[in-house]
């Protein structure tokens, strides 16, 4: 099997907080995996130790074939990533941020440029690019933030809560992408709090205080918790949750 993210017990204490408790998975291929969990769970602390921005305090980890305490740096360039809260810059226009990025990931000044033009036509952008990324509605944005953050063809691309605050038909949208990078052999890590998304998700892991609960295909999670919806799967398992505000 081709996994490109192994996850062995990994482990992050701040003092004797117990943030993300031994956690174990591995993401195949061009999976789409969801990583859910309330607030507080863990899951940034967790994504932030595969993206290659924090050292864990126990376990073992790989993402793309590298190590997450020895090989950081080749960990980033080989992966893409979009949060809610940062991802582009609101004062510089559309084209400059792609350039920005597409420099940032070591990509050549022709390849910039001829990619770039691609992407803002594909995006029905053309028109926009010169417009500073501040002025474009919310959805334009997530959708721009993806296409810069796979810009480069990382291998994996992890995604921060990517849709919050959009309509569901934005959101759909914005999953469309998400399917075809897939299909370009991209795997897709994301979190989200959403629960429609998640049932586009080809497996999904739910976190409930630093631990992972259940991980299966939303499926198998739905017939094994004898739910309709994986509403209810995750307010099964959550509940319990002593972290957040459940
Ligand atoms: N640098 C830090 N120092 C101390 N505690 C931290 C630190 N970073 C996170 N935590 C704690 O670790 C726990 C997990 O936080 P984390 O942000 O990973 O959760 P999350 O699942 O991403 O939540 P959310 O959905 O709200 O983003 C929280 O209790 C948080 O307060």
């Amino acid at each position: 099997m081709d996994n490109v993210i192994v996850c062995k017990e990994l482990t992050k204490r701040f003092g004797d907080f117990t943030a993300v408790d031994k956690i174990s998975f591995d993401v195949e291929r061009g999976e789409i995996f969801g990583f859910l969990g309330a607030n507080g769970a863990g899951k940034t602390t967790a994504m932030r130790m595969l993206c290659g921005l924090s050292y864990p305090t126990e376990g073992e980890a790989s993402v793309a074939g590298y190590n997450v305490y020895k090989e950081q740096e080749r960990i980033k360039k080989n992966i893409g990533y979009m949060s809610q809260k940062f991802s582009l810059y609101e004062n510089l226009s559309v084209w400059e941020n792609i350039e920005f990025f597409g420099g940032v990931y070591g990509m050549k000044r022709n390849e910039i440029k001829e990619r770039g033009e691609q992407l803002v036509a594909t995006l029905g952008l053309v028109h926009e690019a010169k417009k500073m990324v501040g002025a474009l509605p919310l959805g334009w944005k997530q959708k721009l933030a993806f296409s810069v953050a796979i810009f480069h063809q990382p291998k994996i691309v992890f995604l921060d809560e990517p849709t919050g605050g959009v309509d569901p038909i934005t959101r759909r949208q914005f999953w469309d992408m998400i399917y075809e990078a897939t299909a370009a052999g991209i795997t897709v890590f994301v979190t989200t709090h959403y629960m429609d998304e998640a049932e586009y998700c080809n497996r999904i892991s739910v976190m409930v205080d630093g631990k992972i609960e259940a991980l299966d295909a939303p499926a198998k999670l739905k017939e094994k918790y004898d739910a309709d919806s994986m509403d209810d799967v995750f307010y099964q398992l959550a509940r319990g949750a002593k972290r957040g505000d459940n």
